[in-house]
């Protein structure tokens, strides 16, 4: 069984020192309060896709985290490629705004039974070559912390496609999916998450996980919602390691500048 490794090196304000080739990076931003550190994530980014609402929330909320600087500046200089979803939320004067610095527009208001964000993810998918889809990571800005049903929608996306590598964000934590086709190593990067972290088994019960490198480690262990599943355990080593029979999620904890 393949090793997946993963690292939230994305978070560093410099180029990580390690010395595995570092994965190209597509930022989907939604309609929720930007993250601190959306201005890095835009800059990593090589696609950057507003979903939907989340085009108001660059256009208003960007230039704040600037407060020095002029609001037409960062605006121009944080041009989303892509806006898209069902364009019920983004605000008509930000639209015209951003057609005019030639942002692409895709609306799909025909469909009402998938979310924007994943639209988003979808458009993603079908926009990149096979070849550089491995070494792609989504990193989706604004996932956590609001409506439990947006929230369950976001999640429902790392499953739907759990092919690819997509990392929800918000100021307080990250989560992404570990399948079960693979074994997976964990480089925790200190300086920026932790120590507290959760695995948690999503879709069905774990009948086996086995980790390493956490204060509380799985050892052949079952999980299952209604009974025990892990959440509040520490991270004690920089290397994690985690195998199980189920995809599970993984959690980490975002510190406070
Ligand atoms: N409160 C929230 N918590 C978490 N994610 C959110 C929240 N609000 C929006 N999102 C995410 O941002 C995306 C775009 O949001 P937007 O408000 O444009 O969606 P929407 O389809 O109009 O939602 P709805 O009609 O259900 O209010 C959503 O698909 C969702 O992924
Ligand atoms: C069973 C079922 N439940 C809810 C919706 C509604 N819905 C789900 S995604 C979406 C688009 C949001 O941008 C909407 C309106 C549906 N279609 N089917």
């Amino acid at each position: 069984m393949d090793v997946m490794t993963h690292s939230s090196s994305f978070l560093l304000p410099s180029i990580p020192t390690d010395n595995g080739p570092s994965p190209s990076y597509a930022l989907i931003v939604l309609n929720q309060r930007l993250p601190r550190f959306t201005p890095l994530l835009w800059t990593k980014a090589q696609l950057r896709i507003c979903a939907d609402g989340g085009a108001n929330r660059v256009f208003d909320e960007l230039p704040q985290l600037f407060p020095h600087e002029d609001v037409l500046d960062i605006r121009n200089r944080y041009k989303p490629d892509v806006i898209k979803g069902d364009m019920d939320s983004v605000r008509q004067e930000v639209i015209d705004f951003y057609t005019n610095l030639g942002t692409k527009i895709i609306d799909e208001s025909y469909d009402q039974d998938s979310t924007d964000l994943c639209k988003c993810v979808a458009y993603i998918r079908d926009s990149t070559p096979n070849l550089e889809k491995s070494n792609l990571c989504i990193l989706v800005a604004g996932a956590l912390g609001g409506r439990f049903d947006h929230e369950i929608g976001n999640i429902n996306v790392l499953c739907r496609f759990s092919t690819m590598r997509i990392v929800l964000l918000t100021d307080d934590c990250l989560i992404l999916l570990l399948p079960s086709t693979h074994r997976h190593e964990i480089l925790i990067q200190s300086s920026v998450e932790g120590p507290h972290c959760g695995l948690i088994p999503i879709g069905m019960p774990s009948e086996r996980t086995t980790t390493t490198g956490l204060k509380w480690n799985l050892s052949d262990t079952g999980m299952r919602f209604g009974g025990l599943i892990s959440t509040s355990n520490i991270v004690i080593e920089e290397r994690i390691t985690v195998q199980s029979d189920s995809d599970l999620l993984w959690t980490i904890s975002i510190k406070t500048p």
